[in-house]
């Protein structure tokens, strides 16, 4: 790990301290924060601090025992088997699987984009928001290909006018420019967890096996780079990335940028989480972290994405530690910064292919692993159906 980060693999919260989050009315994310007056109020929904069940040990016991009777030298298939195991355990289940799996994408334009932090102009999310309902974006690709229903939220983007066949979920339009003023007031970051939580509802028919959340929003990596270096307390320099294709230059500016609003909205130092978001959010970042939360509390197990969505989901764990055991990690993405995030959260991805697309395509690209895990699991023959000798018979 870098030097100068104060980042620690997250663990369990003791159980007095949830019955003590547990009794308060709000969820206080501002804890031993410096408040400014702006931020004073900023709090998150009760149900946010709810507890998410734990999974099934029974059905983990039983997964590996079965493991160890697969026609396979044990361990063999190596993370093909620790995944079908870990589903089993979160599906409670004997028959581990990974076919009906719904991806919902949140889209979101940032004030920030006015400093010229993205290599792309603003208008592309709005322009790739039509793109992703005419079924021409990478996710749609991918999504048809597996036959994963795609919802596309419009929770934040600069559009004035609704696109066809996405769902307008906003509090505002675009955030504001978080390097001259606070992104977000209190209540708007309140409005984007409980979209968050919508989403989540409205995929019930589904009765998803498994939630995939993705994100599109020009400037969105520099937001999520100022929350990750707030949470971690790390230099933003060891943080920013690329994003769409910045140069060295490019980086030390928004390195900077990052840097200075920090340091203006009193963030530099222990911050509380809903601070974080009011002062340099994103609306599809904080739309994203409630639906993990909301996820996890039905006990969905969710296949975190790439830089963006895992900075969500460190945000939904600093909120919620026991949503932490119903998260899978599918890739290590390009965009500096992720490996940090990985690492705080005690991740370990299952694929590297140098993607840097967001739009959840590096989950939708890993779930078939995921499938496959299941359906060797699932219909490998034992030692004793194929009348194959075990180990040492
Ligand atoms: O998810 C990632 O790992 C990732 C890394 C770099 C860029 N992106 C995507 O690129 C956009 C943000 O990049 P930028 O340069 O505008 O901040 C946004 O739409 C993201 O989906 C996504
Ligand atoms: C074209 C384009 C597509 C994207 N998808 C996610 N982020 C993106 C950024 C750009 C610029």
């Amino acid at each position: 790990m870098p030097t100068g980060c104060r980042s620690r693999r997250l663990t369990s919260r003791p159980d007095a301290a949830r019955r003590q989050r547990l009794s308060s009315a709000w969820c206080d994310g501002n804890r031993g924060a410096r408040r400014s007056p702006h931020e004073r109020s900023c709090v998150l929904p009760e149900w946010t601090s709810l507890d998410c069940a734990p999974p099934s040990e029974t059905h983990r016991q039983a997964a590996l025992e079965r493991q160890a009777q697969l026609t396979k030298p044990l361990g063999a298939l190596g993370r093909l088997e620790q995944v079908a195991v870990e589903i089993a355990a979160l599906q409670a289940s004997e028959r581990p699987s990974a076919d009906r799996v719904p991806v919902v994408l949140f889209a979101g334009d940032h004030g920030i984009a006015a400093q010229g932090v993205s290599a792309y102009p603003p208008e592309v999310t709005v322009q790739m928001l039509h793109n992703f309902a005419a079924g021409g974006a990478a996710i749609s690709v991918l999504a048809r290909g597996l036959g994963c229903p795609l919802e596309v939220v419009d929770v934040g983007t600069l559009a004035s006018a609704p696109v066809p066949d996405v769902l307008v979920d906003k509090p505002r339009r675009g955030t504001r420019d978080f390097s001259v003023e606070a992104a977000l007031a209190p209540a708007e970051v309140a409005f984007a967890v409980e979209a968050g939580r919508r989403a989540v509802a409205r995929q019930a028919d589904h009765a998803p096996q498994l939630v995939i959340f993705g994100e599109m929003g020009i400037g969105n990596t520099t937001s999520a780079a100022a929350i990750a270096a707030a949470l971690l307390r790390c230099a933003p320099a060891e943080i920013v990335g690329s994003g769409t294709g910045l140069d060295a230059d490019g980086r030390a500016r928004k390195a900077a940028i990052i840097a200075a609003a920090l340091a203006r909205h009193g963030l530099t130092s222990g911050a509380g989480v809903a601070d974080i978001l009011a002062a340099v959010g994103g609306l599809e970042i904080i739309a994203i972290a409630g639906a993990i939360i909301a996820a996890a509390q039905r006990r969905w197990p969710v296949l975190v994405d790439g830089f963006i969505v895992s900075v969500a989901a460190l945000l939904a764990v600093r909120l919620n530690s026991s949503c932490r055991s119903w998260l899978l990690f599918s890739h290590r993405s390009a965009e500096r910064g992720h490996s940090l995030v990985l690492e705080a959260l005690g991740a370990r991805p299952l694929i590297d292919l140098d993607l840097r697309l967001g739009e959840a395509s590096g989950a939708a690209t890993a779930l078939p692993i995921i499938r496959l895990a299941c359906a060797l699991h699932n219909g490998m023959a034992t030692f004793a159906e194929a009348a194959v000798s075990g180990r040492g018979s």
